[in-house]
């Protein structure tokens, strides 16, 4: 009795998802995987779950991945030091050069591997490849005066051929946040990366999966999330944001003024938060949204019957 009420309640789950999979199905979702997100074996799995889930729902994912503390760690071992400005690594060649092997060939390999366990989906670049990410060098000011980033890039062109044609092939483009420049190899946030290529191709959403539940209106006290907040609301906060927070909300802004409809920063601690957010109405999180109201409840696909 008890195992046929679970039976049942599992299968109502699956229905109150519809409304939801009609809305989203076709729809191109980046996924920015922050660094501090997948430090946890076993959350890193249920990330790509949820990645795989996507994909079979219909919808086109698309990952872009950090790893912010995956670089400091191997930073640490080669005896380098690294420093960070307005959230951003200060990149000096030697950095680059740990900074492009620990993206590309570690970390990008390894979020591959993991969702490949599923069935040949993921496919890893770098936005290097076929010109996906052109960068410029990036300047930044702290406490009013300009600050040296070094090999520090800011996305000035989108390529995004190479990824719409994985997405045609029903693959899972999995991008490394570094771009070429005409003076090299440059790096770039992976937030930052994550909304233009979001703005690029049109994406529905753009979710950006970090360490804590969302946007804290009283960081570092962080009793009060902030669950939704429009472009100009979020422009007017910048200048007050601190850290890791600072290239996040700029993304989360890039994208919305962009074009994508919706961007949200995800607690990537809380299992399947990325199922919660697109499948149910549970308003997880922090959304970001243009200034038009957006419709937070489904397309009723029964209408009118
Ligand atoms: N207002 C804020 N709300 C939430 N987190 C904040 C805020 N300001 C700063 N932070 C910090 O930003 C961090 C997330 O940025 P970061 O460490 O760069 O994450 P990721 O590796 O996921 O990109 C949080 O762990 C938190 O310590
Ligand atoms: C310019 C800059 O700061 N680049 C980042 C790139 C990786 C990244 O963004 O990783 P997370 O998403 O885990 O923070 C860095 O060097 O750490």
């Amino acid at each position: 009795m008890n195992s046929r009420k679970q039976a049942l309640d599992k299968a109502n789950t699956l229905i109150e998802a519809l409304p939801w999979l009609s809305r989203f199905h076709g729809k191109t979702v980046v996924v920015k995987y922050g660094g501090n997100a997948m430090t946890d074996p076993a959350l890193r799995e249920r990330f790509v779950e949820n990645i795989v889930f996507l994909r079979y729902a219909g919808l086109r994912p698309v990952v872009v991945h950090g790893g912010g503390p995956q670089i400091n760690a191997h930073l640490d071992r080669l005896g380098v030091s690294s420093t960070f400005a307005a959230g951003l690594r200060v990149t000096t060649p030697e950095t680059m050069d740990v900074v492009r092997m620990v993206l590309v060939g570690q970390v990008n390999r390894d979020i591959v591997g993991l969702i490949n366990a599923h069935g040949p989906f993921a496919v890893g670049i770098s936005g290097e490849d076929a010109h996906l990410f052109t960068a410029e060098r990036k300047s930044a000011w702290v406490d009013g005066a300009p600050v040296d980033l070094g090999r520090v890039g800011e996305v000035v062109d989108v390529q995004p051929g190479v990824v719409r044609t994985l997405l045609d092939d029903g693959r899972i483009p999995v991008v490394s946040s570094v771009a070429r420049s005409d003076e090299g190899v440059f790096n770039v946030n992976a937030d930052t990366a994550a909304a233009a290529l979001a703005v690029s191709i049109d994406a529905s959403k753009l979710v950006v999966l970090t360490d804590v539940e969302g946007l804290y209106a009283d960081y570092p006290a962080c009793e009060e999330l902030i669950s939704r907040l429009t472009a100009g609301e979020l422009e007017a906060m910048l200048p007050e944001l601190s850290s890791g927070m600072v290239p996040k909300m700029e993304a989360c802004l890039q994208a919305v003024c962009g074009g994508v409809p919706q961007a949200h920063v995800l607690d990537g601690r809380t299992p399947h938060s990325m199922l919660l957010e697109i499948f149910t109405n549970e308003g997880i999180g922090t959304m970001v949204v243009a200034e038009a109201e957006e419709p937070t409840e489904p397309v009723d696909i029964f209408e009118g019957e």
